[in-house]
């Protein structure tokens, strides 16, 4: 699903209206009614009847008097309050206030302290609040009076429907700007922004909802936009026809394991086998192999050179001559960070052009050596804290910055890059930013990743790019995590859970 940031939306409004021609009142219209409806299905669901609409100085202010207009000719008792004088209003939202005030509508300033006050009881009064306070116009921090109507907004308890974006929220990074509306539900105009899908702003949009409001959905591609929230339309699985063998599924080479952590191996090259890898090799150190072997029936495993339960670097040339019999590599899960590994890694990665996913201790053994992945054909897929130790960040900064941090990855290495985390983020060399759209808390759980980096291998193996593996990989692993707490809640999942979830999470790509 298309997802727009706040530079490429005036950019979308300025071809639909300069270029094309359609009004922006029309636009305005549009808006405020499709708000307005999602007002009064609440109400009515809830067999309520008071709003108020709190308005800014904007076009999403303007909004706001649309909605107003609509509930009054509704019957519904309501009431707007602007954060600014109003000889500030101007242009399309004058013309809407304007409206309303010769509607005999109720419209009062809050634009002094000892306005607070009689805000206050209002609020307390009213059934639902209505956010249109700023939309994507937001610029810096909020601070005055506005900062205390949107804190009075939040300690109401009331439920609020925010135009557009919750006010105060930075519809590009999701990042509160000094305070932002806590939204009981977001309608958001013709397409998602950023800021809405990734924390904190996905908690403060609440549930969100798209209004359609007539802005030719083309005009996104003319803008170029790149970021996408990853649904099961993206995701469609190839049928498999029928005279076909399992060569034709991939090979997958999985390196992983070592003497006190045989588990992530088996999650990782089992999660291969379950993704629909045809056959799935797997490297360990000689002393594990037939611990691992045992519950591994679908996978061959090799047990290879070995200082104490962990891989040695005279394991390589054997890496190196399976990988040419493979379609594509995961290094990591398992292997500790100990002795050769990190040369061991190091010189797989630098001696092999084909598709390979690295996780874990694959990443750690990269730190300040990360030249070696520059422009392969590689998926890296940290968590907040290795990708911490990959770019030196902090893992707030990273959190804080989750696009920017993945951009400038990106641009840089021009690898993949899967930045695990509560809301995926993907990011391609082609530059795309992929969000997912599943997956829940109880994922977080120890041997998740590992699960996910056999997903992603198998779908390498099985012909997919990079780019496609990664989404792929990330959207069903989510998938069978919300499938398996259903059963299991959120408390009690474990990665095993998740795993025996894979080929139920695949069926709704089919
Ligand atoms: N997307 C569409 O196709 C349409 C969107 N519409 C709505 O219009 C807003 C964007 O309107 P805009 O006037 O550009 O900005 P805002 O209404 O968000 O308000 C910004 C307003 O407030 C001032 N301001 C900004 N930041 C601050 C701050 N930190 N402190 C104080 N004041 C601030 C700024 O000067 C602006 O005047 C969009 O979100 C939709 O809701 C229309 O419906 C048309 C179609
Ligand atoms: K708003």
């Amino acid at each position: 699903m298309i997802v727009l940031t706040s530079k490429q939306m005036r950019e979308v409004e300025k071809i639909a209206i300069e270029k094309i021609g359609i009004p922006s009142i029309g636009l305005m219209e549009n808006a405020g009614r499709e708000t307005a409806l999602e007002v009064k299905k609440i109400l009515e669901e809830g067999n309520l009847n008071s709003v108020i609409v709190i308005s800014g100085k904007g076009n999403n202010g303007g909004d706001g008097y649309v909605v107003a207009r609509n509930l009054y000719n509704w019957g519904i008792d309501v009431k707007v309050f602007l954060t600014t004088s109003l000889g500030a209003i101007s242009g399309d939202a004058k013309v809407n206030l304007d409206a309303i005030i010769n509607m005999g509508i109720y419209v009062a300033e809050i634009i002094q302290r000892e306005h607070l006050k009689f805000l206050e009881k209002t609020i307390k009064d009213s059934d639902v609040i209505v956010d249109a306070i700023y939309g994507i116009g937001l610029k810096g921090e909020i601070s005055g009076i506005t900062k205390e109507i949107i804190e009075m907004i939040n300690q109401a308890n009331k439920i609020v429907v925010s135009v557009d974006v919750p006010s105060g929220l930075n519809a590009d990074t999701g990042k509160v700007e000094g305070c932002a509306v806590r939204a009981t539900k977001t309608v958001t105009m013709q397409f998602l922004k950023p800021g809405l899908l990734v924390y904190p702003g996905a908690d403060y949009a609440g549930e969100v909802r798209v209004a359609e409001i007539g802005i030719p959905y083309r005009l996104a591609a003319e803008v170029g936009y790149n970021y996408n929230l990853v649904t099961s339309e993206d995701v469609k699985l190839p049928k498999r026809h029928g005279n076909t063998h399992k060569g034709d599924y991939g090979k997958a080479l999985i390196i992983a394991g070592s003497k006190n952590m045989t588990g992530a191996a088996y999650l990782c090259a089992k999660s291969a086998i379950k993704a629909g890898c045809g056959l799935v090799k797997l490297v360990v150190p000689q002393s594990v192999q037939s611990v691992i072997q045992g519950g591994l029936y679908e996978v061959i495993t090799y047990g290879l050179a070995e200082k104490n339960g962990i891989l040695s670097y005279d394991a390589l040339s054997s890496v190196l001559k399976l990988i040419e019999e493979s379609d594509a590599i995961a290094i990591g899960p398992g292997l500790t960070h100990d002795r050769d590994i990190p040369q061991l890694v190091y010189d797989i990665v630098k001696n092999t052009d084909k598709p390979v996913v690295l996780d874990a201790d694959a990443l750690n053994a990269l730190v300040g050596r990360l030249e070696v992945i520059q422009g392969k054909k590689i998926i890296l897929t940290p968590h907040y804290g290795e990708m911490s130790r990959l770019t030196g960040l902090t893992i707030d900064e990273i959190k804080n910055n989750l696009f920017e941090v993945a951009k400038t990855f990106i641009d840089r290495y021009k690898v993949t890059l899967v930045l695990k985390g509560a809301k995926t983020v993907i990011a391609t060399k082609e530059g795309s930013i992929y969000i997912n759209s599943t997956g829940n808390p109880g994922m977080a759980t120890a041997g998740s990743g590992d699960v996910l980096t056999g997903m992603i291998a198998a779908f390498l193996a099985q012909g997919f790019s990079e780019e496609k593996a990664a989404i792929y990989g990330v959207f069903y692993h989510g998938k069978a995590g919300d499938i398996a707490k259903e059963y299991v809640e959120e408390y009690g999942m474990t990665a095993m859970d998740i795993l025996e979830d894979i080929p139920e999470a695949l069926k709704c790509g089919l």
